[in-house]
């Protein structure tokens, strides 16, 4: 099992903290602060993992994710387009443990290819899906964490997303026996995402929410409250 699914595994708050500097609309979310700063904020409250978008429609650039790898122990996804073999190479040298693989956008011949390469160099493929065919066609499912998306990357995630997409997927997602089954985007609230995980989501993949929340540290403490065992709520994982 790669590092990022074994965090994400192990983890008390199974979530990927995501570093982005804007929305799809373009409004800012860091608000003045570093991605690195960010970075140990997210560890410090429980984060299992940290995401760092670098494609640049979100205003993502390559040394931020320098930068967050170098200031954290945390297994680090890098959100981008990656459409060659080349872009892999350059994940790895900066320590990157996952990369987004966006199943709408690649043919299934180069999915397979990079996410072959990408095993290759003991980097997990994020493969983010939308469609039941799209999670058919995973190459390798059961070494993929496979990402449903809430929302629409072809809308460059203008909608609000549609959460009831994960829970109807998950059985398909299931079905390709993948090690780590997340829900992506669009999760605003803790109870929201206590909710996905008590469907049956190993992860979940926060971004806006956490960069708007007054205290990202309250955000993460709530969740675990939801998450924890207790006579009354009964709602152990
Ligand atoms: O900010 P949100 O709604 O929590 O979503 C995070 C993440 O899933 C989203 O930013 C995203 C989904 N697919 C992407 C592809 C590239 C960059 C970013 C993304």
């Amino acid at each position: 099992m790669t590092r990022f699914v074994q965090a994400i595994l192990a983890a008390d708050i199974p979530v990927i903290a995501e570093i982005k500097p804007r929305t799809g609309d373009g409004d800012d979310l860091l608000a003045g602060r570093a991605p690195a700063e960010l970075a140990a904020m997210y560890a410090e409250a429980g984060a299992a993992c940290l995401s760092v978008v670098t494609g640049p429609w979100f205003g993502g650039r390559l040394d931020m994710l320098r930068a967050v790898t170098f200031h954290t122990d945390l297994p680090v996804l890098q959100k981008d387009f990656i459409t060659r073999e080349s872009q892999l190479v350059t994940a790895a040298e900066l320590g990157v443990a996952a990369v987004l693989m966006t199943a709408r956008l690649l043919t299934t011949g180069s999915l397979r290819r990079l996410a072959e390469r990408a095993l290759s160099v003991g980097i997990t493929p994020f493969v983010e899906v939308a469609t039941e065919a799209e999670i058919a066609a995973v190459p390798h499912p059961q070494h993929c964490v496979i990402a449903v998306n809430n929302k629409d990357i072809q809308q460059r995630e203008r909608n609000s997303g549609d959460l009831d997409r994960s829970t109807r997927l998950l059985p398909a997602v299931l079905a390709t026996e993948t090690a780590c089954p997340v829900s992506a985007s669009g999760i605003d609230t803790p109870a929201q995402a206590a909710h996905l995980l008590a469907t049956g989501y190993a992860g979940l993949l926060v971004g806006t929410a956490l960069l708007r929340a007054p205290s990202p540290r309250d955000w993460f403490d709530s969740l675990a409250q939801l998450l924890a065992p207790t006579p009354t709520n009964g709602m152990g994982r």
